[in-house]
């Protein structure tokens, strides 16, 4: 990316917008995927790792940058935990976990790991700036980007200001979760970010006496949130006690079959030659509309109220 013109990034589909961060002479980062979820606790950290691990295992060089900065936890997930980040000259280097793959993150950057990070929105921008622009990330594949929750601040940042190739969704079988996942697609949209699909963890767990799926948060909304959103649905992952307790131990890249997450992987592989498309927002509307008039929720206005929208002070972006 760092001899790249702004046009022959356009035509890649990577993000030209002029907010972005500069990148420093020493990366040389072909690819970055975003991982967002709506909500908190969905397991975006969780997809984020074994995103990682399932592209290095197919012999790419991989990086994870934890812009999740209020609540990192990929030093955690990677066994990283009481590390602390070296640097050389004005450069970070970022931190190699036991399985390869290199690892920025506010939590190597605190004194102590329960320290909390208690940032404003210009700070958290600023360490955003530092992982990406003062961060030597040498040669990399692919930089997998752990967006925090939600379309806050730093989210919004991530979107303007790295160079994206898209994003993938991680979502939940939960009923709230669907609206969610709807709003972080159309974040992705009118960022002009492309959407690889979605990921909906903790789908289902296994049971160890007859191999059944349990549904244990609600059937699947998977394939219909996909088509709603007009993106592909790329993995179903299952709750694996197995890989929680591999969390905890600072094991998960390694704890991870072969296979794990294949949908997912193959389509950030296709990103050389198939570049993510950006959702259509007006067909997206008129799917969600024609949706809930299926459903019956139309909208109601009781008689003497009328309905008003959000006037913030500045406009969203
Ligand atoms: N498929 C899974 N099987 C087993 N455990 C899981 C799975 N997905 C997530 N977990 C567990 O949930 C914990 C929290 O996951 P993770 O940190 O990825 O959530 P998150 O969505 O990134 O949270 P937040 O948005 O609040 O930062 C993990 O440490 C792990 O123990």
């Amino acid at each position: 990316m760092a001899c790249e013109s702004r046009d022959e990034a356009a035509a890649a589909g990577k993000n030209t917008n002029p907010q972005a961060f500069e990148e420093n002479a020493l990366s040389e980062v072909r690819h970055v995927i975003g991982v967002v979820s709506g909500k908190g606790g969905v397991g975006k950290s969780f997809v984020s790792v074994a995103l990682a691990a399932g592209l290095q295992k197919a012999g790419a060089t991989v990086g994870i940058l934890d812009a999740d900065i209020t609540g990192p936890s990929i030093p955690y997930l990677l066994g990283l935990r009481g590390q602390r980040l070296m640097s050389l000259g004005d450069l970070y280097l970022p931190s190699i976990a036991p399985c390869g793959i290199k690892v920025m993150s506010s939590n190597l950057l605190l004194g102590r790991e329960d320290d909390p990070v208690l940032w404003r929105g210009p700070v958290l921008a600023g360490a955003l700036r530092q992982f990406w622009s003062q961060t030597s990330w040498g040669p990399l594949d692919y930089l997998i980007i752990d967006m925090p929750p939600g379309t806050g601040d730093v989210a919004l940042t991530c979107y303007q200001s790295l160079p994206m190739d898209g994003v993938v969704i991680v979502s939940s079988p939960q009923d709230i979760v669907s609206m969610i996942v709807t709003k972080a697609v159309k974040m992705a949209a009118r960022m002009d970010i492309g959407v690889l699909g979605i990921v909906e963890n903790l789908s289902y767990l296994v049971s160890p006496t007859d191999g059944a799926e349990i549904d244990l948060f609600g059937p699947s909304h998977l394939k219909r949130d996909a088509e709603l959103c007009g993106v592909d649905a790329l993995d179903r992952l299952p709750i694996e006690p197995a890989l929680a307790e591999a969390c905890d131990q600072g094991r998960l890249a390694d704890a991870l079959p072969d296979d794990y997450l294949p949908g997912t992987v193959a389509r950030a592989l296709m990103l050389e030659a198939v570049p993510a498309p950006v959702p259509d927002l007006a067909a997206m509307d008129a799917r969600l509309d024609a949706y809930r008039d299926s459903l019956g929720l139309v909208d109601g206005v009781p008689e003497g109220m009328e309905e008003r929208d959000a006037t913030p002070d500045e406009e969203p972006f």
